[in-house]
């Protein structure tokens, strides 16, 4: 039987994502899952060329849209539903919810212009589960500022991460079902424990 999940990992820039992901991901295998861990942009050699000029290059808006939805087409015809038909989990490091959030929130492009996007790229692929990481940003922002350089992205205003951040939960109260939204101002093994009891719910 194919079991398969897609997962995908959501929140500003230093909410916590990338701290999470290789504990997921050695949740699942240790309950006997064939796990394929990703990222976006990204993914893919292509995509991972396009991910280097998104996150250093200065670009229109819609241009910034449209790579994101041109990495995203390459990463699920190569890599997403390959996995996923062979029964594997696959477990994003973001996902389209980050262009509603950042291109759409925090930037300000049109909703409908991302609606139609998403319906030309993954008209019938939704993640399963995704995690939303919040966190208020003045949290975000000193976790940053004390561990790396800062990309395009990372260097944005506060009022850019507040729209994205609210956009982000404007979404999960949207999709309900398919949203949880993990409280990452808590310490990291709490988050953990959280994590693993949802994870162990899901793969049954
Ligand atoms: N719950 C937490 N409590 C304290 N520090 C955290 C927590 N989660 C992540 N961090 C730290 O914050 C920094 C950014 O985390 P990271 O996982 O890289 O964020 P993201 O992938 O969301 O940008 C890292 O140094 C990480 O160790
Ligand atoms: C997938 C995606 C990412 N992004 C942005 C969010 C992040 O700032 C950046 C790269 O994401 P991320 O991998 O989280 O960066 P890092 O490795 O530094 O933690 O790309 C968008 O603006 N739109 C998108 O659709």
């Amino acid at each position: 039987m194919n079991d398969a999940k897609f997962i995908t990992f959501e929140g500003i820039d230093g909410a916590g994502k990338s701290t999470h992901l290789a504990f997921v991901a050695d949740a699942l295998r240790a309950l006997g899952k064939q796990v394929v861990v990703t990222r976006e942009p990204g993914g893919t050699a292509l995509g991972e060329s396009l991910r280097n000029l998104l996150l250093h290059e200065k670009m229109h808006l819609e241009t910034e849209a449209l790579l994101m939805f041109a990495a995203r087409r390459e990463h699920i015809a190569q890599v997403m539903a390959p996995a996923l038909a062979r029964g594997d989990w696959v477990i994003s490091d973001r996902f389209t919810d980050a262009s509603f959030a950042y291109q759409g929130g925090g930037r300000g492009l049109d909703r409908g212009k991302l609606n139609a996007l998403e319906q030309w790229v993954h008209p019938h692929l939704q993640p399963d589960l995704t995690l939303l990481f919040d966190v208020p940003l003045d949290v975000a922002r000193a976790r940053l500022d004390a561990t790396r350089t800062l990309d395009k992205f990372e260097q944005e205003k506060a009022g850019f991460f507040d729209a994205t951040r609210t956009e982000y939960l404007r979404r999960a109260a949207e999709f309900p079902q398919r949203f949880r939204v993990i409280d990452s101002t808590q310490p990291i093994d709490a988050i953990q424990q959280q994590l693993r009891a949802l994870i162990e719910s899901m793969a049954g």
